[in-house]
């Protein structure tokens, strides 16, 4: 059974497995810069995909051209069936959110009106925030666990707190498709457990599509379906977790000798230099 769901704006049923991205020869020169060529990737709604990678690789690049903040100097992209570059702004705010790498400053905002601005795609700057925008506000709060800090400044907070009340934002926002940079870098190994898992648990409640870039093999082979192999701007290798983290393939990605292992309780492929 194909599940339903209202569309940002007309109102008119959608499915929500519609919601994917197509990538089709996609290349990006900043410059003389050539920063990615030949991706050819489709990203499906409920499914969980890490991008891995050497520095410069282009993961960030190719989230930041999902998220339409770099347009694609060659190739085709296309969102829900349709261009990109053919969604209104607004639309594709309802239906797509992005947290990138460096958080910008949240000026003097505090935790709930930054967790609020994820609803503005949806009230937009004429209508005031109705009960169902309040509800999902302080559902993503309660759910992103930053409640109890719903009043203090954002910058006054620490960088993993900063980091779930983006999350909370993104939850407010009740897209269909999740663009996350490097999303634990400022965590510790718990709070980086438990913003995976929150996540995790968003994800398959709400069949979002999520995709991010990781540093960490073994975080991404644990927390994601599908994992997708960078290096020279171009897509090496994707497949499942134990497709991707083996030998071979680490190998080639991160220039030096590398090894795997199953992890002792999860089975999942553990890589580490040799
Ligand atoms: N605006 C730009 N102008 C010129 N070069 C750029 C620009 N943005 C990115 N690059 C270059 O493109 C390459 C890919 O960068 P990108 O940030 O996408 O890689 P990454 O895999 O996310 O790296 P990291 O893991 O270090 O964050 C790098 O060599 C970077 O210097």
């Amino acid at each position: 059974m194909t599940a339903l769901s209202a569309s940002p704006l007309t109102g008119k049923p959608v499915a929500l497995d519609a919601a994917s991205f197509t990538l089709d020869d996609v290349g990006l020169t900043i410059g003389p810069a050539r920063i990615l060529s030949g991706i050819t990737k489709r990203f499906e709604a409920n499914r969980i995909y890490g991008l891995i990678g050497p520095n410069g690789a282009g993961k960030t690049s190719l989230v930041r051209i999902l998220a339409r903040h770099h347009e694609p100097s060659e190739g085709r992209v296309h969102y829900a069936g349709r261009p990109l570059g053919e969604w209104a702004a607004r639309a594709f705010a309802c239906s797509v959110a992005h947290m990138p790498q460096q958080l910008p400053s949240s000026q003097q905002l505090c935790v709930k009106d930054l967790v609020a601005l994820g609803r503005y795609p949806w009230h937009g700057p004429f209508r005031r925030k109705s009960s169902a925008d309040q509800a999902a506000i302080e559902e993503a709060m309660r759910v992103a666990d930053v409640a109890d800090f719903a009043d203090r400044l954002v910058d006054t907070l620490s960088g993993g707190e900063r980091q779930r009340v983006w999350v909370a934002m993104m939850v407010a926002q009740a897209g269909r498709f999740l663009l996350l940079d490097e999303p634990t870098a400022a965590l510790d190994i718990a709070h980086q457990a438990h913003l995976l898992e929150l996540l995790r648990g968003v994800a398959r409640a709400r069949r979002l599509g999520i995709v991010m870039a990781f540093h960490d093999i073994n975080i991404a082979a644990t927390f994601c379906d599908e994992v997708l192999a960078m290096k020279n701007g171009k897509l090496i290798a994707s497949g499942t977790p134990a497709e991707i983290i083996t030998p071979e393939i680490l190998s080639a990605v991160y220039d030096i000798d590398m090894s795997t292992m199953p992890h002792p309780t999860t089975g999942r492929p553990i890589g580490f230099i040799r």
